[in-house]
């Protein structure tokens, strides 16, 4: 089966469509206000509008609030809840029940204990492995940063993941190899400016990303 593929930090519906015409499997939106990447809730749930039906959609947030989670819930209607802040084992759980959908919890990763940790989240659905960003990084996701692949090679997570961090259309092909990854997330990879995604470039990057597991078993054989 051909790997999945998201595509976060989509704010415009020029990306949203190149993603679903390249046959990426998901969209992100980030709701979070310092990012160049951030979308206000009326603009996502108008893509999320349009999304439906076509391709999954994820809302990225950061420690969000009850409320701010409400208004995203409520607004957006997204399939999907991605957490990339330092939400709790407990506040995942809780976060989990109010959003009554799945969760993807981003872990940030640095050495094969960050891996292990991860298991400490019952709660979440899928992990997200994301490097984890340097003391001196503005943002806690999003910086094109990759990390050390073989760690997840080495130290299987206990459940199903994407894996993130610097991915672009030249690195795909060897992350998935070195991983075995099922499911990949790019955003600033696919880029020509922060914030400013480029069709072409999402085009070449989920071509990129399906090549590798259609090939898999000829090679194998
Ligand atoms: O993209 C952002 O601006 C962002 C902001 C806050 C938290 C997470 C963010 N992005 C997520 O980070 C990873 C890796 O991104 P990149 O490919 O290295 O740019 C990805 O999951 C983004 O969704």
């Amino acid at each position: 089966m051909a790997v999945q593929v998201k595509i976060c930090g989509i704010k415009t519906e020029e990306a949203l469509e190149a993603a679903i015409e390249a046959g990426a499997d998901f969209v992100g939106f980030v709701f979070f206000a310092k990012s160049p990447r951030y979308v206000d809730a009326e603009t996502a749930g108008r893509l999320a509008e349009r999304a439906r039906g076509r391709i999954r959609t994820v809302a990225l947030l950061v420690d969000p609030s009850d409320a701010d989670l409400d208004r995203v819930l409520t607004t957006v209607d997204p399939d999907i809840i991605q957490l990339h802040g330092a939400e709790t084992p407990e506040r995942v759980a809780e976060i989990r029940i109010q959003a009554a959908r799945p969760v993807l919890k981003a872990v940030k990763v640095a050495t094969a204990a960050d891996i292990v940790a991860a298991s400490a989240f019952p709660a979440a659905d899928m992990f997200l492995f994301d490097a984890k960003p340097a003391k001196t990084a503005s943002l806690p996701g999003g910086n094109g940063v990759p990390f050390d692949w073989p760690l997840l090679a080495q130290t299987p997570p206990d459940r199903p993941y994407m894996l993130s961090g610097g991915l672009t259309t030249d690195n795909i092909s060897e992350a998935i190899r070195v991983t075995g990854a099922q499911a990949v997330d790019t955003s600033s990879g696919v880029e020509r400016a922060p914030g400013e995604k480029d069709p072409a470039a999402i085009r070449r990057f989920v071509q990129a990303a399906k090549a590798v597991t259609e090939r898999m078993p000829i090679e194998a054989a």
